[in-house]
């Protein structure tokens, strides 16, 4: 294959309790479209982040199509790019995800366990790049270096809500505010509740609630963006099952049916979305 499309879900991750293991794929896309060239590499971007990614092979797509082997040496690159960057909405793993879905498709692959190997390595923890890959609620886990997920379908009457700041917070930096350990019973608390929030996305949505209390890490994190844990707290006051979306600083909800947020939740300075959730994952189609 010479030349491809490809479309890829953003995603959010945690849940609230699922720390670093669980993640839904968002009706929010990238969209990029890499031609195989005889040498050099021609990059252009469009949208979210123009202007600030670098424009060569330190690029975080192109590093990853270069981690998939048989891919052609010159590459013209073009994306249009939607997804909000260091917003915990998933950039980083679409692009990396995006990246590695075209690598296969122009080595004439398709895409197998070994692409979630690779999208995970880029983050070091696999819960967004397993939803941008496959869509979906997914529960990821690693065993030494190996990176694994399963793919679960969320309760067909389940939507997103997002709320995004105008402030970035990098991954990086909220990870490091994070202590080496926790106490017991804040991990058996964790453990039961994460298990939970399986349950209650696929199948009880009304379990929302006590599923995505979490103690691992928002509480942490709240020094780097206290108007998100401000947030998530006027929303699950509300009775909205509210959580920091991946590492923040975005709010994040599922909303059943047709409710909506009330006007009298203040979400001041949040740019609200609703979302439809993706359950198809990236989307690769040849061109030409
Ligand atoms: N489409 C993209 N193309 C190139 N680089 C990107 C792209 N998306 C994200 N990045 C890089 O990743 C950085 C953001 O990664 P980071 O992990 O901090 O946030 P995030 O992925 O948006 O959120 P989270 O991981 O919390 O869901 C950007 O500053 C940029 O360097
Ligand atoms: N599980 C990750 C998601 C962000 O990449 C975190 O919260 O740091």
């Amino acid at each position: 294959m010479r030349a491809v499309h490809v479309r890829v879900p953003a995603s959010t991750a945690n849940l609230g309790s699922g720390f670093d293991a669980l993640g839904i794929a968002l009706g929010l896309y990238d969209e990029v479209t890499v031609e195989a060239a005889d040498a050099g590499l021609d990059i252009k971007v469009q949208g979210e982040g123009a202007g600030q990614v670098p424009l060569d092979e330190d690029h975080l797509l192109v590093r990853a199509i270069r981690s998939v082997e048989g891919t052609p040496d010159g590459l013209i690159v073009r994306c249009r790019n939607v997804i909000p960057h260091s917003r915990g909405l998933g950039s980083s793993a679409a692009a990396v995800v995006a990246g590695v879905a075209a690598g296969y498709a122009l080595a004439g692959r398709t895409l197998d366990d070994r692409a979630l190997q690779l999208a995970a390595e880029f983050e070091g923890h696999a819960d967004n790049a397993a939803a941008s890959l496959y869509g979906g609620l997914v529960l990821a886990w690693s065993e030494d270096k190996s990176y694994r997920a399963v793919r679960l379908e969320p309760h067909a009457d389940l939507h997103a809500m997002v709320f995004i700041p105008a402030t970035e917070s990098s991954t990086k930096t909220t990870r490091g505010l994070l202590p080496a350990q926790v106490p017991h019973v804040d991990a058996a608390f964790a453990a039961g509740r994460a298990a939970l929030a399986v349950h209650a996305v696929t199948t009880a949505p009304d379990l929302l609630m006590p599923a995505t209390e979490d103690r691992l890490h928002q509480g942490y994190r709240e020094p780097a963006w206290p108007d998100t844990i401000r947030g998530v707290e006027a929303l699950r006051a509300a009775g909205f099952p509210a959580t920091v979306s991946g590492a923040g600083p975005t709010v994040f909800t599922l909303v059943s049916g047709d409710r909506e947020v009330p006007p009298t939740v203040d979400l001041t300075g949040f740019a609200a979305h609703r979302l439809e959730i993706d359950r198809d994952g990236v989307q690769v189609r040849p061109i030409g």
